[in-house]
């Protein structure tokens, strides 16, 4: 008898991150009125996007609109290309000083020319709704209490609602990013996943994912994994937005093989329509929890 073939699997439940991303706002918006209402404070976003790239464009439009929409105060910055360093950390040092503006979100990639390092240690650390500033890693990898960068974020949230505790779960984490891979296998870890953090240069990265409850692919290349690498019945999250030509036509995928993986896996998320709108919506829900924090009032449990 051939014991190697396959076990027949159902097909994955598809995550859906439009939804869950929209129920997030929804509480964001209730603690936002709450806020107003019994503290007299509205919560302030500034977006700072230096260039004119028309993807950036239309991503920092996207979050100006949510972020009215919630309730909250936007503030836009749009700078040119050539602005120097001097003058975008004399901006963010206004930014610090604005008791209006509660989170401050650098748009990256940032031009050549800017020290993007730099400008991410000027923001002040209860602001950084990126949750990339050294002081906010520091606190995520040592179990206290951070602004957690807003993807990894989101895909906690999601994997939570997937499987309710993650403890004891295999994860594989396939990326080392500071943005995505890095804090997610910190947010997994604190959660008491035991966690493998993969990335170009890992060995038999099939094997791995294999065996793997949980994975995060976060490494920006199309399909990259493969549908029967996926252990039956694991999470697939895909963090991935690739635009690639098909048939003539562009369309988005992810870093994993959707089709393949979806045969397999017991939930996996889709691209579009996945990762992406809870990365928006975790920014707003920083964005409170930073003017709670800043305000001394305890951060609302069910934004993280
Ligand atoms: N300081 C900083 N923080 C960021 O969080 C940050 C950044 N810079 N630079 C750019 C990237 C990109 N990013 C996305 C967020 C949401 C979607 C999103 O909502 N995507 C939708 C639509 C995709 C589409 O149609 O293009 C989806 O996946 O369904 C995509 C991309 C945040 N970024």
């Amino acid at each position: 008898m051939d014991t190697s073939i396959d076990q027949a699997v159902s097909p994955a439940r598809i995550i859906d991150g439009k939804a869950f991303a929209a129920g997030l706002r929804a509480r964001v918006a209730k603690h936002v009125a709450a806020l107003s209402q019994d503290h007299n404070l509205q919560p302030g976003l500034a977006v700072v996007l230096v260039g004119e790239d028309p993807a950036s464009a239309v991503y920092v439009r996207n979050k100006a609109q949510q972020t009215v929409e919630v309730g909250m105060q936007s503030f836009e910055h749009r700078l040119p290309a050539d602005t120097s360093e001097a003058d975008l950390v004399a901006l963010i040092r206004k930014l610090n000083d604005d008791p209006t503006v509660h989170g401050i979100l650098v748009q990256l990639p940032l031009p050549k020319h800017l020290d993007s390092d730099l400008v991410i240690r000027t923001i002040s650390p209860e602001k950084d709704v990126d949750g990339f500033h050294t002081t906010n890693v520091g606190l995520l990898w040592t179990g206290q209490d951070a602004l957690v960068p807003c993807t990894p974020l989101g895909c906690r949230m999601l994997l939570r609602d997937q499987l309710g505790s993650l403890s004891g779960r295999n994860a594989l984490v396939i990326g080392r990013s500071n943005i995505v891979g890095k804090p997610m296998a910190g947010l997994l870890l604190e959660d008491g996943c035991t966690v493998t953090v993969a990335h170009s240069r890992t060995d038999d990265l099939a094997e791995k994912c294999s065996r793997a409850d949980i994975v995060v692919v976060a490494v920006g290349r199309p399909e990259m994994v493969p549908g029967e690498w996926i252990k039956p019945g694991a999470v697939v999250i895909d963090v991935g937005i690739n635009r690639v030509e098909k048939d003539g036509k562009g369309r988005l995928v992810g870093d994993v093989e959707f089709a393949g993986a979806s045969a397999r896996a017991g939930a996996i998320t889709p691209v579009p329509g996945g990762v992406g709108p809870m990365t928006i919506a975790c920014l707003l829900a920083n964005t409170v929890t930073a003017c709670c924090r800043m305000n001394g009032l305890p951060a609302p449990a069910d934004l993280t």
